[in-house]
């Protein structure tokens, strides 16, 4: 047997879990602490020297949103900012293990578990916690700082991109104000920032704004600033997004959301050139770039009056109309390698491929929710592949556009199979399969009804 890997901390409320574990993970470490409660998880975090943490999600029976498992992942992190975690979840809750990743963990395994691989997993995560024991506090969440880091735009090999293309390079170097739509998750942002960075501005920051966030009350205060003791809050002068943005580009993301009586505040500003601060009269000149996005389509709002016509000509001297996915299926797949190569080097993963039939299932996908959906589903699944290769089954894609809806019929579909995957194991006997998935034979019994097994 090889050199044991160290310290296990397990934390789980099942105490049958516990000692099948206690007695599987034997033989591969040091010392096995387990925990029924996580109650006194910080206390025995600063008694030992871990090296590795297997965390439960679900502590609360019946309550499984699993918030608890992030909430103490979170403080774990807090004390051991490089301390392994990995995640353990009832159910096949692959949407919260990869929050849980995001915010930090190293891994996660779904029970039931698979011996093995419950073993490798553990034996990785410790065996990274030895590398990385002089690791910069906060490196594991280093997936966040990652994400933020602007990506390059890729313009694919569709003709309609392509034709877009060549507007683009022709518009940025001008002063053209340029109205950017498309549906949801299209890459309008990413357009605006490329159209920033090709422009004679690019120097300086593009400054954003997203006009469905700003609140009517702070609008003016927000565009334009204020002077100290102009309102309440106003404890010193300061300047809006419009000053931040001299000699820049400005970003007004979601102008179809913007209330019709301010419309008129802004069409005044982008006309004068000049903006006036809150609690003051004199009028100060700016020099902007104005870009505008917008998945509402701004002439139906004009026609039913919700969108002033005078401030459309304004914003779209030049319409970019970005197209959506399903217009352009020729870059699904490239698109999807770019991803794979960023997220396996974003998840320290060894490259991976897509088989023919996930190629298949991401072209046949009608991708309502665009890039930001393809890039999501990229990113998940590289997280959960355990292997050289990416086969459909790990793209979990939602048969119906609206999100919240798809979220949830996702982890659905995933716990009916876990079920009946369990219910085959165990030859039907359903203490077993309770006892297998970690809940009562209640709650299997009710699930089974919901789901007609
Ligand atoms: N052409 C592209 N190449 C690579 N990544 C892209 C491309 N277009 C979009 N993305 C990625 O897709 C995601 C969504 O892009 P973005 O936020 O620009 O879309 P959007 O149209 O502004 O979305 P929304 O309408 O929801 O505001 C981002 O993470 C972005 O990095």
């Amino acid at each position: 047997m090889a050199k044991k890997s160290g310290n296990i901390l397990i934390v789980d409320d099942n105490r049958g879990v516990l000692t099948a574990l206690q007695l599987l993970l034997k033989p591969y470490f040091e010392q096995i602490t387990t925990l029924f409660s996580p109650v006194t998880l910080p206390s025995v975090l600063r008694e030992g020297d871990w090296q590795v943490v297997l965390l439960d999600m679900n502590f609360t029976s019946g309550i499984n949103t699993g918030n608890e498992g992030l909430y103490w992942l979170h403080e774990i992190k807090k004390l051991h900012p490089a301390l392994p975690v990995v995640l353990f979840t009832a159910y096949a809750d692959i949407d919260l293990a990869v929050r849980g990743i995001k915010e930090g963990a190293t891994d996660f395994i779904v029970k039931p578990w698979d011996n093995q691989k419950l073993v490798e997993t553990l034996l990785n995560a410790a065996s990274a916690s030895h590398k990385k024991t002089s690791a910069i506090p906060g490196k594991a969440t280093g997936s966040n700082n990652a994400s933020m880091t602007p990506h390059a735009m890729y313009w694919g090999e569709s003709p309609a991109m392509q034709r877009l293309r060549l507007l683009v390079e022709k518009v940025a170097v001008t002063d053209a104000n340029i109205l950017i739509t498309g549906e949801n998750g299209t890459g309008k942002e990413m357009l605006a920032r490329e159209i920033h960075a090709l422009s004679p501005r690019h120097k300086q920051d593009m400054v954003s704004v997203d006009m469905g966030a700003v609140t009517e009350s702070l609008f003016e205060s927000e565009l334009f600033g204020h002077m100290k003791g102009s309102f309440t809050d106003a404890h010193a002068d300061r300047a809006g997004k419009f000053e931040a943005a001299s000699h820049s580009s400005l970003f007004l993301d979601e102008i179809g959301n913007l209330p019709y009586h301010l419309q008129a505040k802004l069409l005044t500003a982008i006309q004068r050139r000049s903006i006036v601060r809150v609690g003051s009269n004199a009028p100060i000149p700016i020099d902007i770039r104005l870009i505008c996005a917008t998945n509402r389509d701004l002439p139906e709002m004009v026609a039913k009056g919700e969108f002033r016509e005078d401030l459309l000509y304004r914003i779209n001297t030049i319409h970019l109309e970005i197209p959506s996915l399903r217009e352009r299926p020729e870059d699904i797949i490239p698109l999807t390698e770019r991803f794979i190569s960023r997220f396996c080097k974003q998840y320290d993963k060894a490259p991976v491929k897509l088989t023919d039939g996930a190629r298949e299932k991401l072209m046949l996908h009608p991708w309502y929710g665009n890039i930001r959906e393809l890039e999501h589903a990229i990113e998940k699944a590289v997280i959960i592949c355990d292997n050289a290769f990416l086969p459909e089954e790990l793209f979990q894609l939602p048969r119906r556009t609206n999100v919240a809806e798809t979220a949830a019929s996702t982890l659905e579909e995933m716990e009916m199979q876990m079920i009946r995957k369990t219910l085959d194991k165990c030859n039907g006997n359903l203490s077993a399969v309770a006892a297998q998935l970690g809940i009562t034979r209640q709650t299997l019994y009710n699930k089974m009804k919901k789901y007609g097994i």
